[in-house]
């Protein structure tokens, strides 16, 4: 196929599938298709979940991992991906070993570590790895309040503290830092973002008081990959992710008797 056949784009997430289809790699196909990009994935674990909990899950053979990213290789023209649940620190390094393998343009890293009902998605040892090996890779990282306080060592107390948690990432060898402020208590939710070239914004919006906000880091996440793919700046790829992740809690739908899904047909403008 000559690459003028090839042009559509397109956009992979590499994480974990939520068999109750609100969070994970579900979540990123849902949004890529509501953001006109075409969604690929690399399975990295599978988890049996629901909306009220994570009931079990396994990590796939780090051959079957390898296996996805070639298939991938080998045919597509993929514009911009992202990370989401990893699982531990072989599966970290083996997605880093890829990711250096082959260009899959702007790397986004979700840092997941715990579900929202409090089971972890990566295990502590983990998190040294993603450190050592994944954060020098990333183009942007969108850690919440405990994903970047467990990667600084710096506990934020309050919103003052979001630059200096990003600006300890970027050292770190992120060239761009989203901190997403949903795990606060502020009336408005605040996200900072800190941008390669040193210029920084917040992102804002009212806080919906809701328990119905599953899925709602990798919703934010995959749009932005999928706005970067559509060739948006990075500040322009964060705005409309925030807008649609906003809207997407606010119209919320009813699924599931615990933490629900968001509703990702929602238009974005
Ligand atoms: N209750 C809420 N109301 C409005 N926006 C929210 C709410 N909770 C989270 N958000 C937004 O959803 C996105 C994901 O944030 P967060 O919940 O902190 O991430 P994660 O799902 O990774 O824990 C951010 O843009 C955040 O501002
Ligand atoms: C497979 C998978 N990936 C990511 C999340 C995080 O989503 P949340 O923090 O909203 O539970 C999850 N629960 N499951």
């Amino acid at each position: 196929m000559t690459e003028e056949l090839n042009s559509f784009p397109q956009v992979l997430t590499i994480a974990g599938t939520d068999s109750g289809g609100g969070a994970g790699i579900m979540a990123d196909l849902k949004t890529f298709q509501m953001q006109h990009v075409f969604g690929t994935a690399v399975v990295v674990a599978v988890t049996a979940q629901n909306t009220l909990g994570v009931q079990d899950s396994f990590l796939l053979p780090l051959e079957m991992v390898d296996a996805q990213f070639a298939s991938l290789a080998s045919d597509f023209k993929i514009k911009a991906c992202k990370t989401g649940m990893l699982g531990d620190a072989a599966h970290v390094h083996q997605v880093a070993l890829n990711l250096q393998k082959y260009d899959f343009g702007p790397v986004t890293i979700d840092p997941v570590m715990v579900a929202k009902g409090g089971a972890p998605l990566l295990s502590q040892d983990a998190i040294a790895t993603v450190k050592n090996e994944l954060l020098p890779l990333a183009n942007l990282i969108t850690p919440n309040l405990p994903e970047a306080e467990a990667l600084t060592g710096i506990k934020a107390t309050s919103e003052q503290e979001y630059p200096q948690l990003a600006r300890s990432l970027q050292k770190m060898g992120v060239e761009n830092v989203l901190i997403k402020g949903g795990h606060s208590n502020a009336e408005v939710v605040r996200d900072y973002a800190l941008l390669a070239d040193g210029t920084d914004f917040w992102v804002s919006s009212p806080r919906t008081h809701t328990n119905r906000t599953h899925g709602t880091g990798d919703t934010l996440a995959a749009a932005i990959t999928a706005q970067l793919a559509l060739g948006h700046t990075l500040s322009e790829a964060i705005k409309i992710g925030k807008q649609y992740v906003t809207k997407a809690i606010e119209q919320t739908i009813q699924v599931g008797h615990g933490h629900g899904p968001l509703n990702h047909w929602v238009k974005v403008d």
